[in-house]
């Protein structure tokens, strides 16, 4: 046995969801965990700690800081292929992305909890939030928002500009939905919005799961736990596959350097891969036998869910001429990085209490620019892997479109959301006209057709494929992330969404990592606690 690498819990990722767990399960000074994160830190490098490059960071920094990937071509999309990527650096995805902090509703919550019990209820991700968070905002709603937490939180700007709340009032008078101040207080997540809740500290710059939980209070710059934290986190280390003793999970290999070393974990092996994770499950034996058998990988569990029900959103965007006096962000504040926005229900009035889409502006000098995500997307994508080879990139096709409805919902969105809203803006400030989709392609279903499809984008939200929810039930881990039919394996991160969220993605990472943490602490707490204290004291 390798002393030297035996670890309580070994965790592979420092992503919203492994970056929470690693700091949560070293806080008692007791419990050692080892971090393995194919990346390196580069918390310190401009373009990531930087929040004006959040925008562009993709198209600028794609080989340095992304995981290299492409997607199956789309069916749905003319044979389009997208990326298939996330970061490849401490922080995983919440050190490359756009920043925005969107907690899912209480609608999306009151699913999770009818699957999978109280553990996942409104109230209680609500308490959590408020645990990870300081919010730095125009309200001090305590009952919905927290201010103790290590995750920085910035409302911004503090002055909208006059582009943001122009776009503002023609939103509120296309829809007839008010103002909001707060979207994620769950009391007003429906309205269109000036300031948008960016993971920034105070002075804007970028928090990160790496920023925010592995920070230098935490570890040193060499990932050695500090103030007897027992935690090691070490870089450049890509894991290969989970090892068994049995049906047990009992380490991981993983590359270092060009060698292959083994980990051992006397507890739990914890996967936050994101959206490697279904590969990581695959290539260790959990998954349809039907895919192992032929690619030689010994079937460890029969599970044909892994790597099902891929969900992600759909994004499509109008564009509009502006005034040429109006800023679309702050001279001040640059690092405010959007425009306004809102979030919508469904434009035919079907469920008129539940977030439907999401409207981002984004300004620049010549056009203001509003992505259009449709948040309850039907059509569903699968990723499968090609063979044995841990290096071999998996066969990711999303299915974009693939349920017709998905193409109606967008369609409706153009043809009553976007049409109202340019004839609001022009009224308010006739500089402002829609340029992109023209309103005579709006009024022809064929020509709004092809629009869609061809203006259609990636946005990376991707979730759901490895469902937290009973096997029955399409699900590959249970409601505490344990995976079904091994022992000590454990998924925490986006791939276990059980219901697709109502908004971007890392908010409910961050939450999905907590949970399970304070889940696998309470657990050990417990066996040292008087049985009559009720599980929801410890709970909190
Ligand atoms: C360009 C872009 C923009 C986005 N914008 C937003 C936004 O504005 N707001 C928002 O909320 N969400 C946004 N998202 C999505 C969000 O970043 C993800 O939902 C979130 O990061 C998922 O967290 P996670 O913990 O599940 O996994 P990840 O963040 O993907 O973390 C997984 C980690 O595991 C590591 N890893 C993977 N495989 C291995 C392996 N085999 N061995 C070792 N380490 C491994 C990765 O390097 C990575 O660090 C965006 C994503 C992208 C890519």
């Amino acid at each position: 046995m390798n002393r030297k690498l035996t670890f309580d819990y070994i965790v592979v990722g420092t992503g919203p969801a492994g970056a929470v767990i690693a700091k949560t399960l070293t806080d008692n000074k007791k419990t050692s965990v080892l971090v393995l994160e194919a990346g390196e830190n580069n918390d310190h490098d401009t373009a990531i700690r930087d929040s004006s490059n959040a925008a562009e960071l993709e198209e600028n920094f794609f080989p340095q800081y992304f995981w290299q990937g492409e997607g199956v071509p789309q069916q749905g999309l003319d044979d389009r292929a997208f990326e298939w990527t996330t970061g490849r650096l401490s922080g995983g995805g919440s050190s490359i992305n756009g920043e925005q902090y969107v907690r899912p509703t209480s609608a999306v919550f009151r699913e999770w909890e009818k699957l999978l019990g109280p553990l996942w209820s409104p109230r209680r991700a609500v308490l959590r939030f408020k645990r990870l968070e300081d919010y730095n905002g125009r309200t001090r709603n305590k009952a919905a928002r927290g201010f103790n937490g290590r995750l920085d939180i910035r409302q911004a700007p503090l002055k909208p500009t006059r582009m943001a709340r122009k776009l503002t009032a023609a939103i509120e008078r296309a829809t007839g939905l008010p103002e909001i101040l707060d979207y994620n207080d769950p009391k007003t997540p429906i309205g269109p919005f000036t300031r948008w809740q960016l993971y920034q500290d105070p002075n804007g710059l970028r928090e990160s799961s790496s920023t925010a939980f592995l920070s230098s209070d935490i570890m040193t710059s060499s990932g050695h736990g500090v103030n007897g934290r027992r935690l090691r986190v070490i870089y450049k280390t890509t894991v290969l596959r989970v090892l068994f003793s049995n049906k047990r999970a009992v380490g991981v290999q993983f590359l270092q350097e060009g060698r292959c070393v083994t980990a051992l974990a006397r507890k739990k092996v914890i996967i936050s891969a994101g959206i490697n994770s279904p590969q990581l499950l695959m290539l260790s034996g959990v998954g349809p036998g039907k895919m192992l058998k032929p690619a030689g990988i010994p079937v460890i569990f029969n599970n044909p869910n892994v790597g099902k029900r891929l969900k992600n959103h759909s994004l499509n965007f109008a564009v509009f001429t502006v005034n040429p006096s109006d800023q679309a962000l702050p001279a001040s504040d640059p690092d405010a990085l959007y425009t306004g926005g809102a979030f919508l229900p469904d434009p035919t009035g079907a469920n008129p209490g539940r977030r439907a889409v999401q409207l981002i502006g984004i300004g620049s000098e010549d056009t203001l620019t509003l992505a259009i995500l449709y948040l309850r997307p039907k059509s569903r994508g699968n990723i499968r892997i090609q063979n044995n080879d841990p290096l071999k990139i998996v066969l990711a096709d999303e299915g974009f479109l693939s349920n017709p409805e998905d193409l109606e919902a967008i369609k409706n969105i153009f043809k009553i959301y976007v049409k109202n809203i340019a004839a609001e803006l022009e009224a308010i400030d006739p500089s402002y006209k829609l340029v992109s989709p023209g309103l005579d392609v709006i009024d022809n279903d064929a020509e709004l057709e092809q629009y869609i499809k061809e203006n259609f984008d990636h946005n990376h939200h991707q979730q759901s494929f490895l469902r937290m929810a009973p096997l029955n039930k399409g699900g590959v881990v249970d409601a505490r992330g344990n995976v079904h039919g091994v022992k000590n394996l454990m998924v925490a991160d986006a791939s276990i969404i059980p219901y697709t969220v109502d908004g971007n993605t890392s908010a409910a990472a961050f939450l999905i990592g907590y949970t399970i943490a304070r889940q696998l602490q309470n657990k050990r707490r417990k066996k040292h606690i008087p049985s009559k204290l009720a599980f929801e004291e410890f709970e909190e």
